[in-house]
């Protein structure tokens, strides 16, 4: 049983809340203006405060000040009017648990307050991100404070309909936070649409971001809407966008400027009005400087940034994140962490991040079934170079760019040879001073770790001139 304080002008509201927080056993005492709740916390302790932002008298961002004063660090959850994104991020900024977009569904703001209440209880106020849409999200969890962080840029940026760059190693929750952006923007009510083009077929990207007209090629027996078409009125999410081609690139940056997209093989262009959110696990500013990413396009994309620190700088997530995991496969909590298990977590590398830490706790509630979770039933954990995207892509990224230009700067000179050799003599040497730092100048061993004869790495450092002889 809690006590729980209303503070809302609108008697209907404060009428909804009463009854099905009572429902619940808490004690419910509402008022209608910021002055009266004042005066009755210097009486009484809430557990939990919900307060609307437009009040006659004091405004509820100048109490919640005040309440703060009075109350410490006791949850207080403010009601904002849609849209009014200003005032829900000064909320969040000045310290509010939450805040509930008016006109709320009930059992939203129920769910809201009982969370308060357990974290209230908890005695620590750990936070979590809602990144729902539809049926199929997922909760963004995270107290620590590089988390806490990730959150109210979120708030901050949500609502505001400007591209959003969110950047973070594999598996560090990149297309949550992008979802929870858009649960959170004004668009919520529209699609979110994610887009990876390094997964798609080279011969289809096209026609896939931006549709086909009937007949355009073999295959295309119909018209076909793109994803950018799809994502009108919505988010689309570009995941992995520093692995786009450079010629994808340009035509996306057109589609950003001018927000119209011509189907492959049409005349028509169709209009379509999506936020972009884009993610990578690539320094775009070093591919930038590198001319692997266009400058422009990287300007479109940063103009607000989200940074997701790796799960090995943000240890105090991990008890929280690996009991949600535990639950999402074993809701009964027949499994539960022993405590060198724990240690073991605490320990680990997290390589693959929050996607590792996920797959390493389903494994081991599979194993144990039911009990205790050992340290011994964890997988090994997860090396750099296996790391979730991994560095095959993005060599092969490095080589198509490697390849493009190339191909534009032989054109000029009309002449285009020898490429194979060409590659091979840029990139055999690196990798033969690299097997001989391993072998630490042993020719044998080299030629062992290469897999290749010793004789025909004699040749090939002769030819790359590395070798003495
Ligand atoms: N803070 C978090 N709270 C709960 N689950 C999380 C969190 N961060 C990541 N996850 C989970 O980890 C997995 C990987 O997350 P996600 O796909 O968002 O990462 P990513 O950074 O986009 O990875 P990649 O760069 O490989 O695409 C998902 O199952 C996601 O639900």
């Amino acid at each position: 049983m809690s006590n729980i304080l209303i503070v809302d002008d609108e008697p209907s509201i404060c009428w909804a809340l009463e009854q099905a927080l009572s429902e619940d056993g808490h004690i419910i005492t509402t008022t209608a203006t910021a002055e009266d709740a004042l005066e009755i916390t210097s009486r009484q302790f809430p557990d939990v405060v919900v307060m609307d932002i437009r009040l006659p008298g004091i405004d509820g961002l100048t109490a919640l000040e005040q309440l703060q004063t009075r109350i410490g660090s006791t949850p207080i959850i403010m009601i904002t009017a849609f849209g009014n994104l200003e005032t829900a991020v000064k909320a969040i900024n000045r310290g509010a648990f939450e805040y509930l977009t008016k006109p709320f569904n009930l059992e939203d703001a129920i769910q809201v307050i009982r969370k308060a209440l357990e974290e209230k209880q908890r005695g620590a106020i750990s936070t979590e991100v809602d990144s729902t849409s539809g049926d199929e999200g997922q909760l963004l969890l995270g107290k620590s404070p590089a988390m806490q962080a990730v959150f109210r840029k979120i708030a901050v940026v949500a609502e505001r309909d400007v591209p959003v760059l969110i950047t973070g190693e594999s598996g560090t929750g990149k297309e949550l936070v992008a979802a929870a952006i858009h649960r959170y923007s004004k668009r919520s009510a529209g699609p979110f649409i994610p887009v990876c083009v390094p997964a798609m077929n080279e011969s289809v990207i096209e026609s896939e971001l931006f549709g086909h007209a009937k007949g355009s090629f073999t295959g295309a027996v119909t018209e076909r809407h793109g994803l950018l078409e799809a994502a009108n009125q919505g988010t689309a999410f570009f995941d992995e966008i520093g692995d786009i081609e450079m010629t994808t690139q340009i035509k996306l940056l057109r589609v950003l400027e001018t927000k119209l997209i011509s189907l492959v093989g049409g005349n028509d262009q169709q209009s379509s009005d999506f936020r972009l959110v884009a993610a990578t696990n690539r320094n775009l500013e070093t591919m930038v400087a590198e001319g692997m990413f266009r400058e422009d396009l990287f300007y479109r994309l940063n103009v607000f940034r989200i940074e997701i620190p790796p799960l090995r700088e943000r240890t105090e997530d991990i008890p929280l994140l690996a009991e949600h995991f535990m639950r999402t496969l074993d809701p009964a909590g027949e499994v539960k962490l022993s405590s060198a298990a724990l240690k073991e977590l605490n320990s680990r590398p997290w390589n693959g991040n929050v996607r590792e830490l996920r797959n390493v706790i389903e494994h081991a509630v599979i194993v144990t079934r039911s009990g205790e979770i050992s340290a011994e039933s964890f997988p090994p954990p997860m090396t750099r170079t296996s790391d979730g995207f991994g560095s095959t892509s993005q060599l092969n990224t490095a080589i198509k760019h490697w390849w493009n230009e190339q191909v534009q700067s032989e054109a000029k000179s009309a002449s285009m040879e020898g490429l194979y050799e060409k590659f091979l003599s840029e990139v055999e040497p690196t990798l033969l001073r690299e097997a001989l730092a391993l072998s630490k100048g042993n020719r044998t061993e080299a030629a062992q770790i290469l897999g290749i004869h010793r004789q025909t790495l004699r040749e090939k450092l002769k030819h790359a001139d590395l070798g003495e002889d």
